[in-house]
């Protein structure tokens, strides 16, 4: 944690240089006050491990409880990538016992975005695969850079994995049966241009993602809380019940699915791809 350095290294050392274990992994910030800014910063590609995931649900809860703050956006400190996905190194070869938390965090963490109080926009300014699009989706808005080779969707199968059930039914909930029956066969990802013609995405803007979607937050933080929230958990509360209710169900399905030898074998392959390129 930074904190943990002396005020002097904190001032010297750049944030470039601090390893992730030096790192805070998010940054808060309050350009006004019924808006929040909550930063990803963990390079190099802001994915999810057992200690970010905890990190986000925190930082959503800090913010949450100033009832002051009624939009939050969701953003990266890495100007190409809006997050990677899971930490993929947290699945491969892991222990049962860091495995399962592993799960029971990424699943408090969709829980969390998904059922804040706060209206949350996703500002997406690059790659948001898999993990990165599971956080987008649970935000009420999302604005994409229309930089055509960023890339979003729910490419799981391109892994050997599938995404969890309650993964698939937030895809169809968002994009529709068919087309989430193809994206999530075919672990496809969808350009800017293709993820707003399927409504995976509402907006795509040119000019900084930030100064749209802090436009946009100002638009929902002016909506009155109680009805905007009253809406909310119409929509979402069936899914959110349905997920608590099933939550060590899950956590056993993952785990076997993943411990499974074929499938840490594609794992491997997966993440020496990834290092080779
Ligand atoms: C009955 C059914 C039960 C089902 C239960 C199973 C449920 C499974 C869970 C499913 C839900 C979600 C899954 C995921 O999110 S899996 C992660 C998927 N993510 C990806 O595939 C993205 C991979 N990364 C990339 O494509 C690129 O890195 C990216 C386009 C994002 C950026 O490219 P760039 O060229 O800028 O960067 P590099 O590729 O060079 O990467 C830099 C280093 O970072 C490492 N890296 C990248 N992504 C990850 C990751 N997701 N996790 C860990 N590490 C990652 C990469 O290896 C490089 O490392 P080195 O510098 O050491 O080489």
């Amino acid at each position: 944690m930074l904190s943990r350095l002396s005020p002097l290294a904190q001032r010297t050392i750049s944030p470039r240089l601090l390893s992730n274990a030096q790192r805070t992994l998010v940054n808060i910030s309050y350009p006004s006050p019924k808006i929040a800014v909550l930063e990803l910063d963990r390079p190099p590609v802001n994915s999810l491990s057992l200690e970010m995931s905890a990190k986000i649900v925190e930082s959503i809860k800090e913010i949450e409880s100033n009832p002051e703050v009624q939009a939050m956006v969701l953003k990266s400190s890495n100007p190409k990538i809006f997050s990677a996905g899971l930490d993929i190194t947290e699945m491969n070869r892991p222990t049962v016992a860091r495995l399962e938390d592993f799960w029971r965090n990424i699943q408090t963490l969709f829980l969390t975005l998904y059922s804040t109080r706060l209206s949350t926009i996703a500002s997406i300014d690059g790659h948001s695969p898999a993990g990165g699009c599971l956080l987008a989706m649970s935000c009420d808005y999302r604005i994409m850079s229309a930089t055509p080779s960023y890339k979003i969707g729910l490419n799981e199968t391109k892994l050997g994995i599938a995404a969890p059930y309650w993964l698939k039914d937030l895809f169809v909930t968002t994009i529709g049966y068919r087309e989430a029956e193809v994206g999530l066969a075919l672990g496809k990802l969808y350009s800017p241009k293709e993820a707003l013609e399927i409504k995976l995405v509402d907006e795509l803007v040119d000019s900084p993602v930030i100064d749209v979607a802090l436009k946009r937050a100002d638009e929902w933080a002016s909506i009155p809380e109680k009805g905007r929230v009253a809406s909310k958990v119409m929509l979402r509360g069936a899914m959110i019940q349905d997920l608590e209710e099933k939550r060590e169900m899950d956590v056993g399905w993952f785990r076997d699915f993943i411990m499974e030898e074929g499938v840490q074998k594609g794992i491997e392959g997966y993440l020496k791809n990834l290092s080779k390129k």
